[in-house]
């Protein structure tokens, strides 16, 4: 507009022309209204177009902070997806309500004198819930954290996850690797410990996707043990090592002082990576840290991917299993520990587990460190394994006994708990058919079978 103007203007060489400048002002003031009418639309419509966003990201806010759902949704599917929408929006805004500030608070707070306020990572896991509320029972604080991600069948981890409501247990949906929301939990609540349990688990799964072990039990610990060395004051960390970090050590029963420096599984090594982390954080910042090596925990709200889950979901359905026997055709065997055994051992490390000494990430003294095996003390050949669940079934199993594939397993663990016996008492009490016998029952009424679990079995005196 101005470029029309100014030429017209620099080509008239004779006097000027009053009319045609009169026709001029009137046509720039025409434009000059033209312009302002268009202006005022398109404000008007950018001001729509705000307003509406702003009421998407309101609408967005007050669904997150609303509080969790309750859990009987079946479709997996449908909470992965879930999973994905709420990480990413987990720090800036689901951690920032009023009302989940409190939801918070209100979780962590213990209700009884001295009682504990614990972070417990993977809540909505197999061993965490069942720890989560051990504690609670007596009173603990206790706040979850989970991703609920899909590594198994995600609508298991939302019915735990209503089961710890029941409880009044708050489970924080978001990912150990959100630095922003592991700060915004240690600033609403100064914890005194934390029970991590989150992890990528499995020892075949590793070779289908590796780098999921390494963002969990690697990142995800590293990122988590950060938060906590600059926390003031400094948690308490009771962490699940694993059985697993034995690897082909030959010397029965694994205990503590023997080699663990030959992982046969990525799972094994990203355990052990985490023992050596934990004594960095335990050296550097005073950080208390106390590892548990898991051996193989079964029981009621179980872990799909395990081999006594789905050998039970595949018997009952009259599907073939394989049962998996050494190079050498020698039985394979496993140390399994009954659920209710490792969640004394939990609380009894917990329970034990000294302060950290240091404060906002400077060390102030020598801190404690400890690893501890929680096992069972009797291991059990997978064949009889099987022959239990057939028993307490009713079912013959169509069983393929097949040479172990190279695939991280190991042939045999066998713990030696005296340790854990000493420093906190942990004494396991439940054999394989008691501890099957419950979770048999519990499966069956879990996914509404008819079937009927025997009451009773001549297994008991046998397992060893
Ligand atoms: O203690 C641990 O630290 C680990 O315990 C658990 O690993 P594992 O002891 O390997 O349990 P699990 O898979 O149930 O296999 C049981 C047995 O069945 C055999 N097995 C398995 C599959 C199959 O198809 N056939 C079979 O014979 C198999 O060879 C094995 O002998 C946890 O999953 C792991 O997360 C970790 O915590």
């Amino acid at each position: 507009m101005q470029y029309y103007t100014t030429s017209a203007m620099a080509a008239s060489s004779s006097p000027p022309d009053l009319s045609k400048t009169t026709k001029l002002e009137r046509y720039n003031s025409y434009i000059r209204r033209v312009n302002s009418t268009k202006l005022l639309a398109a404000s008007s419509k950018l001001l729509f177009r705000a307003t509406l966003f702003a009421a998407v990201i309101l609408l967005l806010f007050f669904t997150l902070n609303s509080p969790p759902l309750s859990a009987d949704n079946n479709s997996g599917s449908h909470h992965g997806h879930i999973h994905t929408t709420s990480n990413f929006l987990s720090s800036a805004f689901y951690g920032s309500g009023a009302a989940w500030e409190k939801q918070v608070r209100h979780s962590s707070t213990p209700r009884r004198p001295n009682g504990l306020s614990v972070l417990v990572t993977g809540a909505a896991g197999f061993v965490g819930t069942h720890c989560s509320l051990a504690l609670k029972k007596r009173g603990d604080g206790v706040l979850g954290l989970d991703n609920f991600n899909s590594y198994y069948d995600p609508s298991l981890k939302r019915a735990r996850q209503s089961l710890l409501t029941k409880h009044q247990i708050f489970i924080v949906e978001g990912d150990l690797n959100d630095a922003e929301l592991l700060k915004k939990l240690f600033d609403i609540v100064p914890f005194t410990h934390i029970l991590h349990l989150a992890a990528q688990a499995g020892v075949r799964y590793a070779m289908k996707n590796p780098l999921s072990y390494v963002n969990s039990n690697i990142a995800g610990f590293v990122n988590l043990l950060e938060v906590a060395k600059n926390a003031d004051p400094q948690p308490a960390i009771v962490w699940a090592s694993s059985s697993s970090v034995y690897g082909l050590n030959t010397n029965v029963p694994f205990s503590e002082e023997h080699r663990t420096d030959q992982p046969a599984s990525l799972y094994a090594a990203t355990k052990k990576a985490g023992e050596e982390i934990a004594h960095t954080y335990n050296h550097i910042y005073g950080l208390s840290l106390t590892g548990l090596r898991f051996f193989t925990v079964y029981g009621p709200w179980g872990r799909p991917d395990m081999a006594y889950f789905f050998f039970t979901k595949d018997i009952l359905q009259g599907k073939p299993i394989n049962v998996y026997v050494t190079q050498d055709d020698k039985e394979v065997a496993r140390d399994f520990t009954y659920i209710d055994d490792i969640v004394k051992g939990c609380v009894g490390a917990l329970d034990t587990a000294e302060k950290s000494t240091g404060s906002g990430g400077k060390k102030r003294g020598p801190a404690q460190l400890r690893v501890y095996n929680l096992g069972n003390t009797s291991p059990v050949s997978v064949v009889k394994l099987v022959s239990i669940l057939e028993n307490l079934l009713g079912v013959k199993a169509k069983k393929n006994v097949i040479k172990m594939p190279r695939n991280g397993d190991v042939p045999y663990t066998h713990a030696n708990v005296s340790l854990a016996y000493k420093d906190f008492g942990y004494k396991p009490t439940t054999d394989l058919s008691t501890g099957l016998r419950k979770f048999a029952k519990w499966y069956t009424s879990y996914y509404g079978i008819q079937s009927k679990v025997k009451e009773s079995t001549n297994e008991k005196n046998d397992d060893s």
